[in-house]
């Protein structure tokens, strides 16, 4: 111990050492200030400060759920799509494939594996993500993912503030170029939208209708993808609702089709007859992405209609629906299923639910709009009712470019002249036009069609007209007897 203390430095010495380093600094500092401009010695501190920050910081983890209070996440859904594009050579493996049946020579499109970390820089600052699955607690749950973020603690408000909006902003770029649509349909059994490419030729330039209702619908969507803070602002769920209805075969799916291919918007395809009850159909809308279009095809047949056409087999149920016969009838169950209910679809589109998800378009279409239930048809619920109908003279001088390539022909006028009255849908157009051979056949075939539809519509109304006098003198003569009976009675009293 003793001899440790005789090697130790004297006071002095320790005291002049102290004496020269802090001389030493002094020296350094002033030569530095004087040698270097001020914004250059704080940037240099600060980058001091922030590599020391940075290596002794603890790391952090953000968790992204794929779903946020029993809704899609966005920022999953966000990162799902910008994440691949991160893929680099850290990665261990790449998940690829194609959802294109239409074209199996599609290039495979990268996906990130799950238990896959992929790296990413922002702004100087490292990231690890892994996508996770989580079991589900029972069977028929379905198995939930979600992602991990690591990064060191002091980057957390950067993420915040800077890197997810930049990942969102980034994703919605991608979506708003992507080649593809996805067309969507649920599927019961894994509970999960099941998507497949969608790829229809259908455009607003393809589409034979009025110029005047196309241009309509054009500005009407331009209008809503413009005014998110609009909808805001007037305390509106940032949705538009549109009623497509007229006879088969008018372009119903094909103005669907148009307007997909427009706002580049992916289809849900929903069933309502594969839906269990409100809670499952809360459960779907509820899994459905931003900027996508809801459609539900045939909304007539999941109300009031095939709700009659039931009640041949259940006569208690016909009882009931005489009773409130012309009422809204918003807690009758649909004919299809009993558990979901009229109220249940309402509820999402203008109800409380109605403001879960952004920039949202809902379309039913229906052959039969007299049919619908009222509730349906009350103002604010579809915005917009759009009547497709019969073959006009513009339409089918679009069609007739469209599958022959021709702007004139001598038989153009004839059709003109024949088609002024409805008798004829664009698709039983189409369905002529496309015979092969010189478009002189394809019109003649046109012309022919036609002109048995007319005749067969004369007859029909012949038909209809004699019923209608069988039933005029049935009546007259019922009144006859019955004015005879009153007088008889009236004699009598
Ligand atoms: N207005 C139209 N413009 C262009 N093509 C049309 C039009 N209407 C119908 N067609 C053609 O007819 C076919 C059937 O049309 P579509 O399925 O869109 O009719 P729909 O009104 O939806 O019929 P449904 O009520 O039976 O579902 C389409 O494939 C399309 O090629």
């Amino acid at each position: 111990m003793a001899s440790l203390l005789k090697e130790l430095p004297s006071m002095s010495t320790i005291l002049s050492l102290y004496a020269s380093i802090s001389g030493l600094s002094m020296l350094i500092r002033t030569i530095l200030n004087e040698m270097i401009p001020r914004g250059m010695r704080d940037l240099i501190a600060k980058n001091f400060s922030d590599f020391f920050a940075t290596y002794f910081s603890s790391d952090f983890t953000f968790i992204i759920e794929d779903r946020w209070q029993a809704v899609e996440n966005e920022t999953f859904r966000a990162v799902e799509v910008y994440l691949p594009t991160k893929v680099g050579p850290s990665t261990k493996s790449l998940l690829i494939g194609t959802n294109d049946t239409n074209n199996i020579f599609a290039p495979p499109k990268p996906g990130v594996p799950v238990d896959v970390k992929v790296v990413d820089f922002f702004q100087g600052m490292h990231f690890e993500w892994t996508l996770c699955e989580k079991e589900a607690k029972k069977y028929y749950h379905r198995q939930k993912k979600f992602f991990e973020l690591k990064c060191k603690s002091n980057y957390r408000e950067q993420v915040m503030q800077s890197y997810l909006p930049y990942i969102s902003k980034t994703a919605a770029a991608i979506l708003n170029n992507r080649e593809t649509l996805n067309i969507c349909t649920y599927d019961n059994e894994d509970s999960t939208w099941e998507s497949t490419v969608f790829k229809h030729p259908a455009t607003f330039d393809t589409l034979a209708m009025d110029p005047d209702l196309k241009k309509f619908i054009i500005e009407d969507l331009d209008l809503f993808v413009q005014r998110k803070d609009y909808f805001q602002s007037v305390g509106r769920a940032w949705k538009r609702g549109y009623l497509l209805y007229g006879p088969p075969g008018t372009g119903k799916s094909t103005l669907v089709a148009a307007i997909a291919n427009y706002l580049r918007f992916n289809i849900y395809d929903l069933q309502l007859q594969g839906v269990r009850n409100d809670a499952q159909l809360r459960r779907i809308l509820t899994s459905t992405t931003n900027r996508s279009i809801l459609l539900i095809e045939d909304i007539d047949c999941s109300t009031k209609s095939s709700r009659s056409r039931d009640r041949n087999k259940n006569p208690k149920e016909d009882h009931d629906d005489d009773d409130d016969e012309g009422s809204d009838q918003l807690d009758n169950k649909l004919s299809f299923d009993p558990g979901v209910t009229l109220s249940g679809l309402l509820n999402f589109i203008d109800g409380l639910w109605s403001s879960c998800g952004d920039e949202r378009i809902i379309i039913f279409t229906t052959n039969y709009k007299e049919k619908l239930d009222p509730a349906l048809l009350r103002p604010g619920r579809m915005d917009v009712h759009i009547y497709m109908g019969h073959c006009t003279p513009a339409a089918f001088r679009k069609l007739a470019f469209k599958y022959l390539g021709i702007k004139e022909h001598v038989l153009f006028k004839c059709i003109e002249d024949l088609i002024q009255s409805p008798v004829i849908t664009p698709a039983e157009v189409a369905q002529h036009l496309m015979k092969r051979g010189e478009p002189q056949v394809a019109l003649q075939s046109l012309i022919e069609f036609i002109s048995m539809k007319e005749a067969e519509m004369v007859e029909k109304n012949e038909a209809k007209k004699d019923e209608q006098e069988v039933i005029k003198e049935e009546v007259g003569k019922q009144d006859e007897k019955q004015s005879k009976i009153l007088t008889t009675s009236a004699y009598l009293t």
